[in-house]
Formats: structure tokens, sequence, C-alpha cells
């Protein structure tokens, strides 16, 4: 069902897609107040796509307040489990059945090649509604064994009102993986999504509207951090802020959180993601597939994405001679090209950020193994840094786009030290024939998940999210997540002697 279509097939939705170019709030598509609008563009080309309602604090506090009413009067946190499970599995299918066209709207906005958005973006978002949709009647409250004389019940409620504020790098899979567990919870949602990258999440709020979750619910608001993000973080009557991001922004929801109403934080920050190889690793060209797949994959704008490969230096030589087969593979071009693996950066901004750390490799001359050039437009070649040591800055550094360091180490102990030695700690993988090692490697490493001889975020059932500067308050995926958008209430009731009736005794 999900496999990708041909690029003649793939450019005709392209060219009669409607987008949508409104916010939308209390179940209708609406303009700024201030009738404001930005632009967005496509990267590959620097075609404008849209001018899309550029959203303020007046905006926000009018979604707020939509989004409070639906949660008050109960329209949708008060609806049965069995009802609620029904709409969000309808969603699915109105998503399955919008597929091609939620594929080529990313592609378009965000110069991510078609062929992921076709075969991973949209069906694990798909995936993601339908997992949360699943579990909200398969969750049990808790009734404690406190003994004769109380009753003691912990209940999970909706947390209330939250702001789900979105990265550009997968935008329909951030928002399934904040609204999938928050609408299934009960909650309301002001979703803001990255400026970059707005249309899929406008769509899909249509869609969830036309699937039955009623008007105020699902909220979608645009426009800029500073005018959309800030209001949000700061509002007096969000509940919670779920954010996924660079860690410079995730600090300031924590600000504004103390600075208004204490919501609750959840962060999925940035990473600087090892992968660590032992000179026992069974299948070297399995080692090389799985790494350039880590470092290259979504052209390395991934908060998970392998940017750091530390191998003994005595199998150095022989996995860089695989990963360059391996990386023949990779082609960059035309995101609308199932062909290409590699489209462009999400933007002109993005493109020379990445830029400047092939600028320091010049500076700092050390050898580029493979790639290491712009191509004209925002692409960049799928680069492999070797003798890079922890004092560079593209080892300490997220770069956030397609280029792989490389640092050898001699001995277990070094590998380790050279693993943890950064301020993040979201994903690493671990390749060795050790058991022992590998285990040895997978609880000292410092990262919320750890890949033994593959590379992967794991499936919907597990936890996603960091250690250190990666992460706070929470995961994202899995039960856990369910957890993040509830409140646990506790009910004592006391049913002593002393409180049952004399005449009924
Ligand atoms: N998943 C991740 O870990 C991501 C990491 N990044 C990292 O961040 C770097 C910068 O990318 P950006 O798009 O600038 O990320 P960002 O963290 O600034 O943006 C993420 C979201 O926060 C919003 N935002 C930005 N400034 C805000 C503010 N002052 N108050 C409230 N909300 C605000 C943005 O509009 C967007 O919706 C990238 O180069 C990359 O290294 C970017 C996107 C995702
Ligand atoms: N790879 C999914 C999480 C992120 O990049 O933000």
């Amino acid at each position: 069902m999900h496999e990708p279509l041909t690029a003649a097939e793939y450019k005709a939705i392209a060219a009669n897609l409607e987008l949508p170019t409104n916010a939308f709030i209390d179940g209708a598509f609406r303009p700024a107040k201030s009738g404001k609008t930005f632009t967005t563009t496509n990267p590959a080309t620097g075609e404008v796509l849209a001018e899309i309602a550029a959203c303020d604090a007046s905006d926000v506090d009018y979604a707020v307040a939509k989004a409070r009413d639906a949660f008050e009067d109960g329209r949708w946190r008060l609806q049965s489990p069995a009802d609620r499970k029904a709409t969000l599995l309808k969603l699915a299918k109105l998503l399955e059945r919008n597929r091609h066209e939620l594929a080529v709207m990313e592609s378009l906005d965000s110069g991510k090649p078609v062929r992921e958005c076709q075969t991973v973006d949209v069906p694990d978002t798909i995936h993601t509604i339908r997992w949360h949709a699943e579990l909200i009647d398969k969750l049990y409250d808790n009734t404690n064994n406190v003994g004769a004389n109380a009753l003691a019940m912990v209940v999970r409620e909706p947390v209330g009102v939250v702001g789900c504020v979105l990265p550009w790098n997968f935008p329909l899979l951030m928002l399934a993986w904040k609204i999938g567990p928050a609408l299934a919870a009960g909650c309301s949602v002001i979703v803001k999504p990255a400026q970059e990258t707005t249309l899929t999440t406008l769509r899909v709020a249509e869609l969830a509207h036309e699937a039955g979750i009623p008007a105020g619910v699902f909220n979608v608001v645009t426009g800029s951090g500073r005018d959309v993000g800030e209001p949000i973080g700061l509002h007096m009557d969000v509940d919670m802020v779920a954010f996924t991001g660079s860690t410079p922004t995730g600090r300031r929801f924590l600000r504004y959180a103390a600075d208004s109403n204490l919501k609750k934080v959840v962060l999925e920050c940035g990473g600087k993601n090892p992968a660590v190889v032992l000179e026992d690793a069974e299948d070297l060209d399995l080692v090389a597939e799985q790494v350039v797949n880590g470092a290259f994959w979504n052209m390395g704008e991934n908060c998970s994405a392998t940017s750091r490969l530390i191998v003994q230096a005595s199998i150095k030589d022989e996995l860089l001679s695989r990963i360059g087969a391996y990386m023949r593979e990779w082609k960059t071009g035309d995101p609308l090209d199932p062909e290409n693996r590699l489209g462009a950066l999400v933007s002109k901004n993005h493109f020379d950020k990445v830029k400047s750390f092939l600028d320091d490799v010049k500076s700092e001359e050390l050898p580029v193994a493979f790639g290491g050039e712009t191509l004209k437009g925002a692409y960049i070649e799928p680069t492999v840094v070797d003798g890079v040591t922890p004092a560079s800055r593209l080892f300490k550094e997220e770069v956030f786009g397609p280029i792989l360091s490389v640092t050898t180490f001699e001995n277990l102990d070094e590998a380790l030290a050279l693993a943890n030695d950064t301020n993040y700690g979201l994903t690493a993988s671990v390749y060795t024939g050790s058991l022992r090692k590998a285990i040895k490697l997978s609880r000292e490493i410092r990262a919320g998940l750890v890949t033994v001889n593959c590379f992967g975020e794991g499936d919907a059932t597990t936890p996603f999210g960091g250690y250190k500067e990666s992460g706070f308050g929470g995961r994202d995926k899995s039960i856990f997540a369910h957890d993040n958008y509830c409140e646990l209430k506790t009910i004592w009731i006391d049913v002593s002697d002393r409180s049952v009736d004399e005449t009924i005794r």
C-alpha cells in the first residue's frame, strides 16, 4: 500500500495539489487576526508554494480559549474510550486515503525525498495514530491495596490544553508523536508547526475534523517561534507544552513555564549520536549499511542521526571502504524523483549552517573521505570526514545535515569515554560480536536509546527521548508517552466502620 509511485506520477500530484493557507481554529480555517501572512517555499527549487497566516498572541489567545471550552464541556474527553478510539481510527483511515497527497505535500514543503515520505513518514504517522487509538480502551486505572478501612484509587485524567510545538524535520511524524497520545488521553491541542513546514499539519487538522474530532479539540496556529511559540509557552491557560526542536529553544520553554503557570514541559531536543564499532563486529557490510543509513537518512536532519563514527583503529580503513561502497546507493537530487535518497536541506538558512561545518573542515584541513561539496540549490553531498578529534567543532556540535565524523580508539574504555564525551544523550549504536561488550556499552553509554548491531528508533511500543541536554520531562512514543498527557489523581475513600450508618449496621 505504501510503495512509491513513479516520478511522473508524483509530479502530476504536485501539479494538482490544493494547499491549505490559514490557521485551523475551532473546527475552521481562519486567517490571522492581523491579516498578515508569511511565504513558504519549496527548498529544492526556491519556488513559492503558498502564503500562510502569520498568527500572533491574539490568535493564540483565541485558540486557547476555544481549546479550553472544548476541554471543559467534555465534548472529547468525556466521550467513551471506545468512541474516541473509533474517531482516531477513522483519522488513520483518512490519512491512508490521502497518503500520496500527504507524501508529496511533505516533500515539496521540506525538501525531503518523496520516497521517504511515502515509505516512512506517512505510514509511521498512520501507525502512530492507530497505536495510540488502540491503547485507549486497554488501559486500566488502579485500586490499591490499602487495607479494609479505605478504598484508594489512582486514576488517569487528561492534563488539559496542550501546546505541541513542532520541528521541520519530520513534520507529519512529530505531529503524530504528540497528538496521538494527547488526543488519546482526552486533551485538547494547540499545534504550532515549524514555519518551514506548515502544510501537512494543516491538512491533517482538516482530516481530523472530517474524521469527527470535535471543533476546538485540534487547533493549528501558524507562524513564527517568537509570535506563536512564545505566547503558547507563556500562556496562563495552557497546561502543558510538548516540544521537539533545538536545545536552546527547549531551554526557553522551561523559562516560559517558570515565568507563567508552571505548566508541564516535555522536551525532545538535539543529539550528537555515536556509532561505536569494535574490531570484533561480525559483519562489516552490515555495519557500513547501518552507519550510512543512520548518518544520511533524511539528509542527516534527524535528532537521532549517527553523527560520530567511533571505530577501533585496526578496522577503520576497511570499514570506510565499505561505507564508501554503500554511499554510492545514496543519490542526491530532485526530492520528487523516487530514485533519490537525499533531497534538499530544509531552507537556505539551514543550508548555510550545515555548510559552515564543511568550511571548518577545510580550514582545519581534516581529511574528507567521501563527499564534502555543496551542489547547486540547497543540496549537500553526503560527507564523511576522517581524523576528527574531540577538540573539533564537528565532534561537539549538532550538525543536522549529512556529515559524519570519524574518530578512532584503541580499547573499550577509550571508546566509552569518546561516546559519552558530549552534552547530548539521545541515541547511540554499538556494533560488536561480543554479548558482554554489547551489554557493557549499551548500559554505560548515557543515552535514551542504544541500538546493538543495527540503527533505528525502535517501534511504536518503545519510548524515545534523551538523557542530558537531549531531553526533559518525559518520552515520546509508547505507553510512557500516553502518561505524559495525563495527570494522576488519587481518590481516597474512607470505608472504615465509623463511616457506616449505625441504622444499616
Ligand atoms: N528534533 C530535533 O532535535 C531538532 C533539532 N533542531 C536543531 O535546531 C537547529 C535550529 O533549527 P530551528 O528550526 O531553529 O529549531 P527550533 O528549536 O528553533 O524550532 C523548533 C520549534 O520551536 C519554535 N520556536 C523557535 N523559537 C522559538 C521561541 N523563541 N519560542 C518558542 N518557540 C520557538 C519554532 O518555530 C519551531 O516550531 C537545527 O539546526 C538543529 O540542529 C531542529 C529541528 C528539530
Ligand atoms: N527522528 C525523530 C525525532 C526527531 O528527529 O526530531
